[in-house]
């Protein structure tokens, strides 16, 4: 992690830096071929920041010819796999000698704070591009036990040209998640940044084609959902899309693929994620420094947060507390300033489905103790961290992903009512339990329908370690770990009979 700057440096960086705002495709930076372009907007100030080029139909048709072009020319595909590590490792570097210019193009369009996307989301996503490059030239086929006279090979091959279609919420962390095993394993990549956050995706890919990528194995298409991402979804020549983002949208993928080539879909879509706490749990003072971070951390503009908690009875007003004095160490404010923790709403629509919730919550009775409000701060659009309590599992609050800075406080009587409000969602991304009754914490580990469960922490599990979700809350494979390799490869068996023939002759 590079040292962070003050908040004068990252303005006058802000100020200064040139902004990306054209596709990037075959190795260009290019504007739309309609010359058409849509607004992108700092939601600290409400103000709009440039223009970003909006891809349509034939721009896309034009990156994808590229991109399988550049997949069968065999240069990245079928180099040595030591050769995409160390081309990858060089965007890696590229990455970090450029850390604070990517940080404060990220923070400029998502309202992020820049203490966060320096701390965290860069160093991950340089960690994930690093493992996957690492794991590229270490990874060994199979054979069969098939028999004597015969030799059988089972080998992975990458899938061909593959989408990789993003949110708002980690452009930099999730676009790493979705490049790094796709690269690595020899796909060529069409990227699709949410409309809210394009440039630090634009800028990657352009340090990537400095990094040595060859022109058209990484391209960036940007414009809106309806169009660019169905022109993709739809695209007959493309082999997959990976996806993050909301379950509607993840069935939409689902349609396209059936309507087009049935490429592959994987899903990674939102949460309702519950995090237990029993009356056993050690040191509340811990738990509810978890229980903030999880909730709070990227203004609850997280697929992974802890959006519910369910705590015993006994337990349950002195946590409640204790989370609220947590919040006083969570400066909220303009998201340059490296002092802050929480910045701003992505945007006014975001801004004003969180109010909406709120209202909601209010109406449904569940009782506000802290927050509930915009928060003034020039014309951003800031929220308040909110806590209700006396949420009951049927409130709209405690149902629906609301993606802001909103917990819903359950009470519940014993383990098995907590594991069965914990179940009662149609998401399945992530739980946490705190206990300290080990087995008890692993019996509940194992009763919870989701992807990840965390015992007595928080936390989505390092890069070694799958992420996603049962039910709406994922489909078809997993980011990270090498179970991410599988999603990028098609499995291929090589069966060759080397029978004697000699020995045939002799039975003859
Ligand atoms: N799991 C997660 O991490 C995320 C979950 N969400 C959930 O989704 C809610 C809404 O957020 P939102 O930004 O609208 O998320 P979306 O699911 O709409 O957007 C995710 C990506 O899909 C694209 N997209 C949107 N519509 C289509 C379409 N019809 N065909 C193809 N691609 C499309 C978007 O493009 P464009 O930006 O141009 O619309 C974006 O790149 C949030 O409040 C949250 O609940 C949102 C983001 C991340
Ligand atoms: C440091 C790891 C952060 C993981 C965040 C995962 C969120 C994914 C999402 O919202 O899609």
């Amino acid at each position: 992690m590079s040292s962070l700057l003050t908040r004068d440096e990252y303005q006058n960086l802000a100020d200064s830096l040139p902004l990306p705002t054209n596709a990037v495709i075959d190795g260009k930076a290019r504007a739309a071929q309609s010359a058409e372009t849509f607004e992108t907007i700092n939601p600290a100030t409400g103000q709009v920041i440039a223009r970003i080029a909006s891809c349509g139909q034939a721009d896309v048709d034009f990156a994808v010819e590229k991109a399988r072009l550049a997949f069968e020319s065999g240069a990245w595909a079928r180099a040595h796999p030591s050769e995409r590590k160390r081309v990858l490792r060089r965007l890696v570097k590229l990455m970090e000698r450029d850390a604070h210019e990517l940080a404060v193009l990220e923070t400029l369009e998502s309202g992020k704070p820049i203490y966060d996307v320096e701390t965290i989301d860069i160093p991950e996503a340089l960690h994930c591009l690093e493992w996957h490059a690492e794991a590229t030239d270490k990874l060994y086929g199979q054979t069969s036990p098939s028999g004597d006279d015969v030799v059988s090979m089972i080998v992975r091959q990458p899938l061909g040209v593959v989408a990789c279609v993003l949110p708002w919420n980690f452009p930099i962390l999730m676009l790493a998640w979705k490049i790094g095993p796709a690269l690595a394993t020899g796909n060529s990549v069409v990227v699709k940044p949410a409309e809210q956050t394009n440039m630090s995706t634009l800028r990657i890919a352009e340090l990537a084609h400095e990094a040595g990528l060859p022109s058209g194995v990484l391209q960036v298409v940007t414009g809106p959902g309806e169009i660019t991402g169905k022109a993709l979804g739809m695209h007959p020549d493309i082999d997959m899309v990976a996806f993050t983002g909301s379950t509607d949208v993840g069935r939409k993928f689902l349609e396209y693929s059936a309507r087009s080539n049935l490429k592959r879909i994987v899903l990674e879509c939102g949460g309702k994620n519950p995090c237990i706490v029993l009356d056993d749990a050690e040191n509340l003072d811990v738990v509810a420094q978890h229980v903030t971070q999880a909730v709070f951390w990227n203004m609850g503009e997280n697929c992974s947060a802890s959006s519910r908690l369910i705590v015993h009875e006994k337990i349950k007003d002195r946590l409640v507390e204790m989370v609220l004095h947590k919040l006083k160490e969570w400066p909220l404010g303009e998201p340059l300033d490296p002092g802050n923790r929480l910045g701003a709403i992505v945007s006014k629509e975001q801004f004003d489905r969180i109010i909406g919730y709120i209202k909601k919550g209010r109406t449904e009775g569940a009782r506000i103790v802290t927050g509930g409000n915009a928060h003034k701060h020039g014309k951003g659009y800031f929220i308040e961290p909110t806590v209700f309590d006396d949420v009951t599992p049927e409130m709209t609050i405690a149902r629906e992903e609301i993606f802001g800075p909103v917990l819903s406080v359950i009470k519940v009587a014993n383990a098995d009512e907590a594991v069965r409000v914990a179940n009662d969602t149609q998401y399945g991304l992530a739980a946490s339990i705190f206990t300290a009754n080990l087995g008890q914490a692993h019996r509940i580990a194992r009763d919870i329908r989701a992807g990840t469960v965390t015992i007595n922490c928080y936390g989505e599990g390092d890069i070694s370690t799958p992420f996603g979700g049962f039910k709406l809350s994922g489909f078809g494979g997993r980011d990270k770990s090498l179970h991410a390799h599988d999603q990028y490869t098609e499995l291929k068996t090589i069966w060759a009979d080397i029978s004697d023939p000699r020995a045939s002759r002799a039975v003859d």
